[in-house]
């Protein structure tokens, strides 16, 4: 996947927060591929050590983005390049967890782009999210102008909150900043458990041969981006001056129904159990996401490559490889 503006990360320091998630641990190889040095900063509070790549240009530190004395650590390598990754996640893990979310989302952002600010990055790439920053007033396909101040769980409020940090470190401080706004991730490294995202889940319980309970009547839909266009987008955020500034979605641009997401994994795992109904949850007030991707094919030349069926064949690839060491650690 290396293209050839990514040799801009050759021999770079570049600082992953949250980098041994599914997302973090996709990015930290192919920034490592790229030829950079790579430190994943990551508390494993919802990530396995066995689940970052293995190369010799990545270097692991296990700490909390609150501690001050873990940045000090990782910010005196003066990374070139800061992706922010890490974060309280996700929507029913906030509603859970109120004043957790605001800790790790609020104060961590703010504290991680403090130390960015003293070494003076080249580039500072935040995971924002499509569910936290458009609203049922924002028109379907959602277009990076129309966001939300109506939001539905404590993890919309600070994915926004970090949004507004990020600028406000742009705009005083001529930070050079990108907020990426991610559409529902999926594919390998992504670890099932209590608060992960339903495709992880349903694979989970769809290998262990059990129905697939659909919170809603099926109908619901999401624009699920395999985790590969995703790590491609961030990586152009990281090395095109146009972004700088910017807010950009990642998307796939379609959107699936949750009911044909459930068909084809129970296809996959040839699972006989089918699928179970159960109540929406109650903060689940968003039945269509689908994200505009003009943008980000105006700006990065982003263009999603991975077909929704391909990319659930690679995860389900990807769970029977890892099966032992993912039954080991799911936790519901
Ligand atoms: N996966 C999605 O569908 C999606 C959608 C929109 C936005 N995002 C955002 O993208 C980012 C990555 O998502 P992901 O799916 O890889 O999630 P993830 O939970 O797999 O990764 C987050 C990582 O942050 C780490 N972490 C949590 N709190 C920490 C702390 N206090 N200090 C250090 N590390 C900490 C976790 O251990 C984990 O490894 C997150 O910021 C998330 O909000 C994800
Ligand atoms: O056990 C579950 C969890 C989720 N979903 C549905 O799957 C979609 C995506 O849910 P997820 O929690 O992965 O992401 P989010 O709702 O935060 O976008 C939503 O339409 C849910 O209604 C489901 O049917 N069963």
């Amino acid at each position: 996947m290396i293209m050839d503006e990514f040799r801009a990360y050759d021999g770079k320091c570049v600082l992953v927060t949250g980098g041994a998630g599914c997302v973090g641990s996709n990015l930290t190889g192919n920034l490592a591929k790229a030829g950079a040095n790579v430190i994943i900063l990551d508390n494993l509070s919802s990530s396995y050590e066995w689940n970052i790549p293995e190369y010799e240009n990545i270097e692991f530190v296990k700490g909390d983005i609150l501690d001050d004395e873990v940045l000090k650590r990782v910010f005196k390598e003066r990374p070139d390049y800061v992706f922010h990754l890490a974060a309280h996640f996700a929507n029913q893990n906030s509603v859970d967890n109120p004043e957790k979310d605001l800790l790790v989302n609020g104060l961590g952002i703010l504290k991680v782009l403090e130390y960015a600010q003293l070494v003076g990055v080249e580039r500072f790439v935040y995971s924002s999210s499509g569910c936290g920053v458009y609203g049922l007033d924002s028109k379907i396909p959602f277009e990076e102008h129309d966001i939300s101040i109506s939001l539905h769980t404590p993890y919309q409020v600070t994915k926004l909150l970090g949004e507004l940090y990020t600028n406000y470190f742009h705009n005083l401080y001529e930070m050079p900043i990108v907020n990426a706004r991610f559409f529902n991730v999926f594919g390998p490294g992504e670890v099932p458990g209590k608060y992960r995202n339903v495709i992880p889940n349903f694979f989970y319980w769809a290998m262990n041969q059990q129905p697939l309970p659909i919170t809603g009547d099926g109908s619901e839909t999401r624009d699920w981006t395999f985790v590969e266009d995703i790590v491609r987008g961030l990586m152009a955020m990281g090395v095109r001056r146009e972004a700088i500034g910017e807010a950009i979605n990642l998307g796939s641009g379609t959107e699936h129904q949750v009911i044909e997401m459930a068909g084809i994994i129970n296809e996959l795992t040839e699972n006989p159990a089918g699928v179970v109904y159960r109540p929406r949850r109650d903060w689940d007030a968003k039945t269509r996401l689908l994200s505009s991707i003009d943008k980000a094919r105006r700006l990065l030349d982003y263009e999603p490559q991975v077909s929704f069926r391909e990319g659930l064949e690679r995860t389900h690839r990807w769970f029977t490889e890892n099966w032992e060491l993912i039954r080991k650690s799911a936790e519901f």
